[in-house]
């Protein structure tokens, strides 16, 4: 299967936290992740398809001008437990992975490529990634 990836950088705020316990109680649950800080997220976004007659599958340009605008324009240097997706779950990496794919899917989809893959990773060794096991069939 062909796949290309792009990419990106973020800074973001958050907090993990369940709001019906209490301040102790997350703390036990998330340690020092239940108060609020910062990471410098880094984003891979991956497509999948056949070259087109431009020889690609989409422009590197065009893919950043869609992220760029669907998902960057909000989350970068955005508390994320303020963001719409994450008022019934929390921003872990989990989630933000499998949010950012289904912001993104609509608009990354033409005659020769699909989204495929969307990863974050929160830190330098640790990442959730999101995948449409069908992209490559659709
Ligand atoms: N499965 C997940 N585990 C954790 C997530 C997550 O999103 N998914 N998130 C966090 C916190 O956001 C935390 O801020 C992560 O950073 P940190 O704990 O500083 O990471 P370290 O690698 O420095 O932590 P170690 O103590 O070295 O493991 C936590 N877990
Ligand atoms: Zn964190």
């Amino acid at each position: 299967m062909l796949t290309i990836t792009r990419e990106f950088r973020f800074e973001a705020a958050h907090r993990l936290a369940l709001a019906h316990l209490t301040d102790e109680e997350n703390h036990t649950i998330y340690g020092p992740c239940s108060r609020i800080h910062g990471h410098s997220y880094r984003l891979r976004v991956t497509l999948c398809g056949t070259p087109n007659e431009y020889g690609w599958l989409l422009n590197f340009s065009d893919l950043k001008k869609i992220v760029t605008l669907h998902v960057l324009r909000l989350y970068d240097h955005a508390c994320l437990n303020e963001l719409e997706e994450y008022q019934e779950v929390l921003p872990t990496a989990e989630s933000m992975a499998t949010a950012i794919f289904h912001r993104l899917k609509p608009h990354l989809r033409g005659p020769n490529y699909r989204l495929l893959r969307v990863c974050v990773y929160e830190t330098q060794d640790a990442w959730a990634s999101w995948e449409d096991p069908c992209a490559a069939d659709s």
